[in-house]
């Protein structure tokens, strides 16, 4: 458990920088797990409204990646006490309870749905926000949402098994999933419909090897009535799961049963996908999520919006559906902060408060920053050459300038770490890492160094 929480955090702080993580997250103790849920403790409301809020979503992901049997996480707030697994002090628990909107409060269990004979870890458990009632239809998905209808309605109507949906991310395809598996349990709950990522598929494949009971595995995955396999593409190059895949997918469909895949890529793009593979997969119906339309996020964030009973103006909806066009995860995020702020200071949300508690998301979607570019201005700022930017020069004069465009591409683009490392001259991602944590103190210790940091970033967002 230490070692799975101490995984957590440092892939959390990975993931939302050193500055943010000090801020918001270094204070989190984990209490234990007690019946499926993971408690931690932080020592203040707001800090614990600010993660519950913000990170919620991503500890519980986390979580569930590290053991599946953790189905919850539970934000308390404790005063600080003796030292326990966080980088800060630990409390004794004194839980208060929950004061946010009911749309960030933290949710109910969700039920799990499985395979009778199935081990309770086999199959992820569902989301009870991802029904057909919450997913909002417009142009753009309203073709993947009839097959699923369809599906949810009719499982394996001809033409309809297997049903691949793929799209981009955040676009809803785990939501449609969840739903079709829900739409079929309340039709006739005898119905077993296993549902889970392909990595998980993968894992239990791979433990299933390990244990030398591949024939229970078989057995199990094939006595389902819907099998449910959320991002296939993972298991591209992953040969022999693939394999298990396959015969899986050929049994089911012998047998009738019905299959959903969802991917973010076509099965004709599934490179590294084998062929009999592909072909199955596309033989039935294709359905793709194309990206959101003004309409369509304006739309969503209206049912959001009265689905948590918050008040939000027009324009401030308005202004949120023009600048955050990347996907719908992310403008539910942006609409999740506002009314946490609105609750947390007891304000009304308007288009001021929008720009100034969401300055870093519509910033970010103002201008797409290149590394190229970063790579380019940090040079010229430093009076250094473009090529020093990937050259194995050392010295300090060129390692510290190229640590800040490293830094500032970490900030400015959407770029994962390995990514950067390869186009800072190849480099591994903990180089990365190291030179982000490394600047991200530097700018707390020296005032000089983070005007620069901030001047050079003022000069490549506008
Ligand atoms: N049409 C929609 N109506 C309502 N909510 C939506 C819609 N599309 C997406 N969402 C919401 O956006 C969030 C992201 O959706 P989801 O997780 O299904 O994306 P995804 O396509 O599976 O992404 P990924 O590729 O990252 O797995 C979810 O909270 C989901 O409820």
């Amino acid at each position: 458990m230490v070692a799975c929480w101490a995984r957590i955090r440092a892939r959390l702080r990975d993931e939302v920088g050193e500055v943010e993580y000090r801020t918001w997250l270094r204070q989190m103790t984990l209490h234990g797990i007690e019946g499926g849920e993971a408690v931690i403790l932080l020592p203040t409301r707001f800090l614990r409204d600010w993660v519950n809020s913000h990170y919620g979503d991503r500890l519980r992901a986390l979580w569930q990646a590290e053991d599946a049997a953790v189905r919850r996480v539970e934000i308390r707030v404790a005063a600080a006490a003796e030292p326990a697994m966080a980088d800060g002090p630990a409390p004794a628990v004194r839980a208060e309870p929950a004061g946010l909107a009911e749309s960030l409060a933290p949710r109910p269990m969700p039920p799990e749905i499985r395979a009778p004979e199935a081990r309770s870890d086999w199959v992820a458990p569902l989301e009870p926000r991802f029904t057909f009632d919450t997913f909002v239809v417009g142009k753009p998905n309203e073709f993947a949402h009839a097959c699923a209808r369809r599906v949810a309605e009719r499982p394996n109507s001809p033409g309809f098994n297997p049903l691949f949906m793929y799209g981009g991310v955040g676009l809803g395809k785990t939501h449609l999933m969840h739903a079709i598996a829900w739409a079929i349990r309340e039709g006739d709950t005898a119905r077993t419909v296993a549902y889970m990522s392909a990595e998980k598929f993968m894992y239990r494949f791979i433990a299933a090897l390990r244990s030398q009971s591949t024939m229970e595995f078989k057995e199990t995955l094939r006595s389902v009535d819907v099998l449910m396999i959320d991002d296939l593409q993972f298991l591209i190059g992953k040969d022999n799961t693939q394999e298990e895949f396959f015969h899986t997918f050929n049994a089911l469909v012998d047998q009738g049963k019905q299959i959903v895949v969802s991917s973010d890529k076509p099965p004709s793009d599934l490179a590294g996908i084998e062929d009999r593979l592909r072909t199955r997969l596309g033989c039935g119906m294709v359905a793709d999520l194309h990206a959101t339309t003004y309409e369509l996020r304006l739309s969503i964030l209206q049912a959001k919006a009265a689905a948590a009973q918050v008040l939000v103006p027009p324009k401030v909806m308005e202004l949120l559906a023009t600048k955050i066009t990347s996907n719908v995860r992310e403008l539910e995020g942006a609409l999740n902060r506002l009314v946490a702020h609105a609750n947390l200071f007891g304000r009304p949300i308007t288009v001021d408060s929008a720009h100034e508690v969401l300055h870093d998301v519509l910033r970010a979607h103002e201008k797409r920053v290149s590394i190229e570019e970063i790579q380019r201005k940090v040079a010229e700022h430093y009076n250094l050459r473009l090529t020093d930017m990937v050259s194995a020069r050392r010295a300090r004069n060129v390692a510290r300038p190229r640590q800040v465009a490293m830094y500032l591409a970490k900030q400015l683009t959407q770029r994962s770490l390995p990514e950067i490392g390869r186009r800072f001259g190849n480099r591994d991602h903990t180089t990365v890492m190291h030179a982000v944590s490394r600047v991200s103190e530097l700018i707390i210790q020296d005032a000089a160094f983070a005007e620069d940091v901030a001047l050079l970033r003022k000069m490549l967002e506008t």
